[in-house]
């Protein structure tokens, strides 16, 4: 049975990753890309559908003490018995040819009786491959994929699982190595273990050594970034917004998403944070996949793709998989990608702008996308839309989805008048943003209750109001910020953390959706930020700590927190809480 969420630990190589149990076992992983399909799914059924454990042959369950060894990712566990200690170091080079997945275990004192036990299960858990040895390797072949396990201890095979039994003592070490290797090809070359783990723990030392941030939470932000680099897709830049599919926001209830694409939002703010943080050469390459995704008509603009651009993500229901703790159906792609979310040409022409003033190079490409972006929205703006959240509902005049759109225009006036621009270009623009900033501000606001409302006319309100300070389109001094603020502290607070908005057990609510959810975490850290920029720093502070205090032992969100049952849930790590918990430190300061 899958552990609880926070329970697991994330390894990667920035084309996939692999959620690794706090008793061993990997219960996720897809090859060769995040989008694929997983070998191992245990997360969303049971050990019949794949897994992978390494731990002490006679218990204890779970390892007593986890780590990253430095600024890495690569995951230590250690298990105390009662014969002496073990350790096991989980971590996937950066990709050379093949995806691999790299499992040491070494005897600590004592000696210790372990057991690795693999199953592999292609296609979610599905498909039982063919397992034969072959010169000494175990290779399990179905359809388009093969695996290929090295191994320096014997394996032998029962109940179509693959185990190993071994005893080590101080010092003492057994390796494993899996990799994944497209079913038509020779097979992967076999790699050195120990140059395996210099070679990435060298990455990782490099990559971290390039970060700016030198504040009091330190170790929580380098953590966060390492988590946002490992949900990069090296080859192009994407941004996958979570690794997984279908942690639920709700356990035992229907809202159950793939989260293993670019979303423009998500990236957006990924690559903001990059940037605000040293890394520039990631948020170059993002600016560049950006481009290509959306390259064509921006009719067709979408507001997600696949890693490489793909543009169909058609959303299914995988009916074998019982999901998280009966959280079902499990879906796996994800129809929101054919949502209008207006909001999206803010996001991205705020990243743009933020590039530009970080001194990306402008382009003649990137000026291209502007205009087009631009000429886009100014047709669309007053359509309703699915809004940032994309519900599942009616379509509606979301105020976020409207303040985002005076972002858009707000960026590229700032941006022409860099450049000095100051023709007929720039006041077109002008005059779209003084006509959007009007609107929102007659038909968002509620003088009755002093708040923003989350859409034109209605009594709701939305978290993602709180970033009305944040991009700038009221000063943080304003009353209605203070107003909304508030009315969002009243009621949308849900055990100390914010809620994205109401939903109700018995009713259908604004998403479209049954059942509730947790508190959204990036909300949360968004309070945090508003509290700070309206002056009410000790406040943010104090919140700030707390939700430091919901990360994992080895410092990780999903993308909710439920509150009655102390848990973490949703899709994990969520990039989302990662890029909210940078922020708010930057904002917080020293
Ligand atoms: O809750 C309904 C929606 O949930 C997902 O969207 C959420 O995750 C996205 C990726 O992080 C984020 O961009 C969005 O703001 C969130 O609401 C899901 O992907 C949707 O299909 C679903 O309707």
């Amino acid at each position: 049975m899958a552990g609880r969420i926070e329970d697991y630990a994330l390894v990667g190589d920035m084309q996939t990753a692999a959620l690794v149990g706090r008793d061993g076992s990997v219960d996720w992983l897809c090859l060769p890309r995040f989008d694929s399909p997983a070998v191992f799914c245990g997360l969303l059924g049971d050990d019949a559908n794949g897994f992978w454990r390494i731990a002490p042959a006679g218990g204890p369950a779970h390892a007593v003490r986890r780590r990253y060894r430095g600024g890495s990712l690569i995951l230590e566990s250690e298990w105390d018995t009662r014969d002496g200690t073990v350790r096991l170091t989980d971590f996937m080079p950066p990709r050379g040819r093949a995806p691999r997945l790299v499992r040491i275990v070494e005897g600590v004192c004592g000696r210790v009786a372990v057991r690795s036990a693999l199953r592999m299960r292609f296609s979610y858990g599905r498909v039982v491959p063919w397992a034969r040895k072959t010169a000494g390797r175990l290779a399990a072949v179905a359809g388009p994929d093969s695996l290929w396990l090295d191994t320096d201890v014997e394996t032998h095979g029962s109940d179509l699982t693959t185990y190993s039994d071994f005893t080590l003592g101080p010092g003492e070490q057994a390796a494993f190595t899996l990799s994944w290797q497209a079913s038509h090809l020779p097979p992967p070359p076999q790699r050195d273990v120990a140059a395996a783990l210099r070679a990435t723990d060298g990455f990782w030392a490099d990559w971290v050594g390039r970060c700016t941030y030198d504040g009091p939470w330190r170790d929580a932000v380098v953590r966060s970034l390492i988590t946002l680099k490992a949900l990069t897709y090296r080859p192009t830049g994407g941004v996958v917004a979570a690794p997984t599919a279908s942690l639920p926001e709700e356990l035992g209830g229907v809202r159950n998403w793939d989260y293993r694409y670019t979303w423009l939002r998500d990236a957006a703010l990924t690559l903001s944070v990059l940037l605000n943080t040293g890394y520039r050469e990631e948020a170059e390459a993002w600016r560049s996949w950006l481009l290509r995704a959306v390259a064509g008509d921006p009719q067709n603009l979408q507001i997600m793709y696949g890693v490489a651009g793909e543009r169909e993500l058609p959303e299914a229901e995988l009916l074998w998989l019982p999901g998280y703790e009966g959280s079902a159906p499990v879906r796996v792609g994800n129809a929101a990608a054919g949502q209008f979310q207006l909001d999206v040409f803010g996001e991205v022409m705020d990243a743009l702008y933020l590039g530009e003033r970080s001194g990306l190079p402008p382009t003649d490409d990137i000026g291209l996308l502007r205009h087009k972006l631009m000429n886009h929205l100014e047709t669309r703006w007053r359509e309703p839309d699915e809004g940032i959240w994309e519900i599942r509902g009616p379509r509606r005049h979301f105020v976020h989805s409207k303040v985002m759109a005076w972002v858009a225009a707000d960026r590229i006036v700032r941006l022409l008048e860099r450049h000095d621009r100051a023709g007929h270009a720039v006041r077109r623009w002008q005059s779209l943003r003084e006509t959007i900033h009007r609107e929102v501000c007659a038909l968002g606001w509620d003088p009755q209750r002093r708040t923003f409302t989350q859409s034109y006319g209605s009594k709701e309100l939305d978290a993602s109001l709180l970033l009305i300070p944040q991009v700038g389109f009221l000063p943080p001094d304003d009353p209605r910020v203070a107003g909304t603020v508030e009315a969002i502290r009243r009621e949308l607070l849900q055990g100390g953390f914010v809620a994205r908005y109401p939903t109700r057990h018995s009713e259908i609510g604004v998403d479209g959706l049954p059942g509730g959810e947790g508190a959204f975490l990036v909300c949360s850290f968004w309070l945090a930020d508003a509290l700070a920029a309206i002056g009410r720093r000790d406040e943010a502070r104090e919140l700030f700590e707390r939700l430091l205090a919901l990360r994992n032992d080895v410092g990780l969100l999903a993308e909710e927190w439920d509150c009655r049952a102390g848990r973490q849930l949703g899709n994990f790590p969520q990039a989302f809480s990662h890029i909210g918990l940078v922020n708010t430190a930057l904002a917080l300061g020293g």
